[in-house]
């Protein structure tokens, strides 16, 4: 069971190739950390696993079978910015429920209080809405999570929480885990493996 990305080629819109064969392997199970200068691909490439983006060419299997291009998401991605990521005029209770009602225990897992619910997302602090994210992400059918510089934004005691959250319920539900992230730290604490986006991006290149 794993996640792979098989000779993924892609580029934005007029842009040069980012990756002309990137291969990747998440094993269900495991924490991968992709690591990287800035502006090398990896939050694209977490974009292309979850399928927000569409490659040029190449293939994406999720355990077996290629990623599914619309409908069920099994690879659920968790940005730095959950602001963006939330209707800033829904109530919490609502973008809770856009994908799928979490269970009392997976809210009181992931931390979030009851009387969060009837408000709205500024109404909230970054580290309170990430845990909606999160919430929204753990679908039932999930199988596979990307973490985005997920806490960056967040203090160390909130880091901590929200990591320590996280990793339980990944390693309760065997989930895999692509973290891209800049915190060295962070990734040597928590990853079974790191790759670095360069050894993925351009295997090849043009001599
Ligand atoms: N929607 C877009 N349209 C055009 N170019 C884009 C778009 N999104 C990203 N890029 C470009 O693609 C390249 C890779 O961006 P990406 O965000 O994937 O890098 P990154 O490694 O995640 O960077 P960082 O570590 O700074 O977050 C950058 O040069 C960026 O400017």
């Amino acid at each position: 069971m794993a996640l792979i990305v098989t000779d993924l080629a892609f580029a934005h819109p007029g842009a040069e190739p980012l990756y002309r064969a990137a291969n990747l392997h998440v094993e269900a199970g495991t924490v991968v950390g992709l690591t990287g200068a800035s502006g090398t691909g990896k939050s694209t490439l977490g974009a292309l696993v979850a399928g927000d983006l569409r490659p040029r060419s190449g293939k994406i299997t999720i355990d077996g079978r290629p990623l599914p291009r619309r409908g069920f998401r099994p690879v659920q991605l968790i940005h730095q910015h959950p602001e963006h990521a939330v209707n800033p005029r829904s109530r919490m209770r609502s973008v809770l429920n856009e994908s799928h009602r979490p269970s009392p225990e997976t809210l009181e897992r992931v931390g979030i209080r009851r009387e969060w619910l009837d408000r709205f997302p500024e109404e909230l602090s970054g580290g309170e809405l990430q845990r909606f994210c999160i919430a929204r992400a753990l679908r039932p059918d999930t199988r596979y999570l990307v973490a985005d510089e997920m806490t960056t934004m967040f203090d160390a005691i909130t880091q901590a929480q929200i990591w320590h959250t996280l990793l339980g319920i990944v390693r309760d539900r065997g989930l895999g885990l692509l973290v891209i992230s800049h915190e060295q730290a962070l990734l040597d604490r928590i990853c079974d493996e790191q790759l670095p986006i360069d050894r993925l991006r351009n295997p090849h290149p043009a001599t």
